[in-house]
């Protein structure tokens, strides 16, 4: 098993220095394999999101933007890329310190990790590209006018994230924003921080302008929705629940602030009788077993052809009994625990009520036995399922999956998009004509073609439906922070001519 490193002491990272929460208050941050309480964290308020809001706007407009927000994007790219140096360099603190905050095994934090760095860089590319796309000239249908177009930062923008990839969700924000030229205030979620908060220490070693990057961390109604109120703050960029997703975007439209919402799913992984079945319950697994299935993106029902429902579900088992269930520092960790005691019990919950409506729990669906404290469940496989059950229709994030069968290619497209979400959705077929019809009917951003899960930086991510609106990732990340504006120039030496002219006399 790994040290157990010390936890850093952070106060909240404003203005380019730390700061003591406005009224002095810490949250507990607890091991959620252990339960047990490893450090605190800062409490911000709405006099924190002041003071980090004002940090941010001062940045953004210092030395009229000549040091950032007007800066030659290749500037802003060298600090990009000194960041991701730096996550890798601390790179094992940094997965030790997100296992110990989330409960995920360290095998994927450290590949978190290496996310997080690729996204700073892909980012500082970014950065140095839109220097040549400034000035792009317009094509018109006259002589007269010349137009061309200039992007620019879209300002100072708040961002508030979730738990379930604390950094590198933050990361998918911050790095595009940062190339850009915004200026932000981050505020992670309050059950798991400290990476974030490590963020800020880099920064500082980097040589960050102060007020750059600004981290808040601190519970959703007291830190969060200030922040996204705030008549200053330009943008808000969310990841997280449907429900607090609705209540943001509620208080940006009072100041007819634009957001990006990226929310929850319930993505359907769709397996044909023409796969090879190991491989496809593979990634079956994969699709809501990692990260102990707290994706947005999870492959959270998974449909089978009837020809081969049974065959599947046996092979499905004999891996899942296989799969290592234990402390995330163990090694060969392949589930570790949920991330808090509240989601330990809302995922209790579902299985219960999906008993009670007449499903059957395959396999799972308990805590482990030979895991006596944590909040560990069992890879739960649910069978028996109708559409109009709450395991079918909700989200669980969680490690449960459940399981329809279906007959023809129509009834599994019917069925993939029974749902209000629209995230993502996947199929496992060897008839590629047959996955290039169903990637179309579809309804979700995202379609995975034989896996579930694997994530490109340089590709856009993002749902439809109640999963929210606009992409992260790839260039369409780097346009969310940035506005378009049009210059028209007249360039005739001819009077425009609308006008009588007065009399010379
Ligand atoms: N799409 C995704 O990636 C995620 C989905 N979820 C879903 O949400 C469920 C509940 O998890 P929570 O942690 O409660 O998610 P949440 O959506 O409440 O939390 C996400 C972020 O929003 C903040 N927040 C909460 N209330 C807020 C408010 N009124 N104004 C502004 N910010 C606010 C939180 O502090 C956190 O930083 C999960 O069971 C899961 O179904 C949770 C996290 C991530
Ligand atoms: C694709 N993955 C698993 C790396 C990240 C998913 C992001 C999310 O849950 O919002």
């Amino acid at each position: 098993m790994a040290a157990q490193p010390t936890i850093p002491r952070r106060g909240l990272f404003i203005g380019g220095g730390w700061r003591e929460p406005s009224l002095g208050r810490r949250l507990p941050v607890i091991n959620p394999a252990t339960e047990a309480t490893i450090g605190d964290i800062p409490a911000a308020t709405a006099e924190d999101v002041e003071i980090a809001v004002a940090a941010a706007r001062e940045a953004f407009s210092r030395d009229g933007g000549r040091h950032w927000s007007r800066a030659p994007g290749a500037v802003r790219a060298k600090f990009l890329r000194a960041i991701a140096a730096k996550i890798k360099d601390r790179q094992s603190d940094l997965a030790l310190l997100e296992a110990l905050d989330s409960g995920k095994p360290l095998d994927e934090a450290n590949g978190d990790m290496d996310d997080v760095a690729a996204c700073f860089e892909y980012y500082a590319d970014l950065a140095e590209a839109l220097d040549g796309k400034q000035r792009s000239p317009i094509s018109l249908p006259m002589e007269n006018f010349k137009s061309h177009t200039l992007k620019e930062p879209i300002g100072v923008v708040g961002m508030i994230t979730p738990w379930n990839y604390p950094l590198l969700m933050a990361t998918w924000k911050v790095a595009p924003s940062l190339a850009a030229g915004c200026t932000t205030v981050l505020k992670p979620s309050e059950l798991a921080s400290l990476t974030c908060l490590e963020l800020g220490a880099i920064c500082t070693e980097v040589g960050l302008p102060p007020g750059v990057l600004n981290i808040i961390t601190g519970l959703g109604p007291e830190a969060g929705a200030p922040l996204s109120s705030h008549p200053d703050v330009d943008k808000v960029a969310f990841t997280g629940s449907t429900e607090t997703g609705k209540r943001i975007m509620t208080a940006a439209a009072q100041m007819v602030k634009p957001v990006s919402l990226e929310l929850g799913g319930k993505s359907a992984l769709i397996v044909f009788d023409d796969v090879d079945i190991d491989k496809a319950v593979e990634w079956a697994m994969f699709g809501i077993f990692f990260n102990a299935g707290q994706v947005c993106s999870a492959t959270s029902r998974l449909l089978l052809h009837e020809k081969i429902a049974k065959q599947f579900l046996d092979r499905l088992v004999a891996w899942t009994k296989n799969i290592k269930v234990s402390d995330p520092l163990e090694e060969g960790c392949r589930l570790g625990s949920v991330v808090s005691e509240g989601q330990y019990e809302k995922i209790k919950k579902f299985i219960s009520t999906a008993r009670s409506e007449g499903a059957t729990i395959l396999y799972g669906g308990a805590r482990p036995q030979h895991l006596r404290r944590g909040f560990f469940i069992e890879p739960t496989i649910i069978t028996d399922v109708s559409t109009s059950m709450q395991i079918w229709r909700e989200e669980v994030f969680g490690p449960v999956v459940c399981v329809k069968e279906f007959r023809t290619e129509s009834e599994a497209v019917e069925l993939a998009n029974d749902t209000h979400y629209g995230l993502a959705g996947a199929v496992i077929s060897n008839d590629q004509d047959r996955c290039e019809r169903i990637s179309k009917a579809l309804h979700s951003g995202i379609v995975w073609i034989n896996c579930s899960q694997p994530t490109l930086v340089q590709a856009p991510w993002g749902g439809n439906k109640r999963s929210g609106f606009g992409r992260e990732l790839g260039e369409w990340g780097l346009e969310n922070y940035l506005t378009v504006k049009q210059v028209t120039k007249y360039c005739s030496d001819e009077p425009w001519g609308w006008y009588q002219p007065p009399s010379k006399l």
